[in-house]
């Protein structure tokens, strides 16, 4: 199976160079790429589609913090030290005869972009390269509720996972996650923007220790810290 997932995994990592401090008009199509190989629940399929949304500049339902987080690092990607890490909803099989499941598989969405606009996972991310780190700026919609008034837990795991993720990928190859420990240890008001810093501590061969922490735009509250261990795919290995 790994090695099956190998070409698409190496075509994700090139979403690398689809980073740029250029801003699109709002409305935008974004690119979208074709891929030779992809999965369906039965393996392997023709191929698939990743396609990149448009690329929009902020959602009516941003509130004025991450606005300001958001402007703020635009201008930071002016001077190439930081790109904007591109966001993309669907990987959806095509050229294939569609079997039921595979009916099912083309509505696949990626998780954390599986909400309408405004209510679950609204965040941008933007990543620096020469200091292997990526800041994602979020704010969790009301359908992200874990506690009444709180943000769930599972959603921000969510968050620290593509976080880290992102930021090994922008490093090296794709990765999966094989390990994330988090401790939580303020709860966050659902709502509320706050702040991923994630850093590459230390890779060895295929595995990229990765380190978060989850702060309040003001960095007076920690909300939670984490690492993580992603792991790049070995080709060789079925
Ligand atoms: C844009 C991108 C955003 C991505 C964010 C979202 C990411 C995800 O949701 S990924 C989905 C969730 N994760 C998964 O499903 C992963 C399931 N696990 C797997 O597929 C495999 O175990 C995988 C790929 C992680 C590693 O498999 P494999 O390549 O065979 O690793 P293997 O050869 O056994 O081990 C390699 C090294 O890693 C170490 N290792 C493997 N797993 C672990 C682990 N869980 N904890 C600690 N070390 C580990 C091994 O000890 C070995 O170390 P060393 O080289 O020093 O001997």
């Amino acid at each position: 199976m790994l090695r099956s997932c190998a070409p698409r995994l190496r075509t994700l990592g090139a979403l690398r160079g689809l980073t740029g401090g250029a801003r699109p008009a709002v409305g935008d199509a974004g690119p979208a790429l074709l891929i030779p190989q992809g999965f369906s629940a039965n393996g392997v399929t023709g191929s698939i589609r990743l396609e990149i949304p448009s690329i929009r500049d902020w959602t009516e339902s941003w509130s004025k913090e991450i606005r300001l987080l958001f402007d703020q690092f635009m201008k930071k990607c002016e001077d190439g030290s930081w790109k904007r890490v591109p966001s993309y909803r669907y990987i959806s099989p095509q050229d294939s005869k569609p079997t039921k499941e595979e009916g099912q598989m083309s509505r696949a969405r990626i998780f954390s972009r599986s909400y309408d606009d405004g209510l679950g996972f609204e965040f941008v991310m933007f990543h620096n390269d020469v200091e292997k780190r990526t800041v994602c700026f979020f704010q969790g919609g009301p359908h992200l509720q874990g506690p009444s008034g709180l943000l769930h837990g599972g959603a921000l795991a969510t968050m620290i996972d593509v976080t880290g993720g992102v930021t090994a990928v922008m490093t090296g190859e794709f990765v999966m996650t094989a390990n994330l420990n988090i401790n939580f240890k303020r709860p966050i008001p659902l709502g509320s923007v706050i702040v991923i810093n994630s850093q590459i501590d230390k890779v060895e061969g295929r595995k990229f220790f990765v380190s978060c922490d989850v702060q309040s735009v003001d960095e007076k509250t920690l909300y939670s810290n984490a690492t993580g261990l992603f792991i790049s795919l070995d080709p060789e290995k079925k």
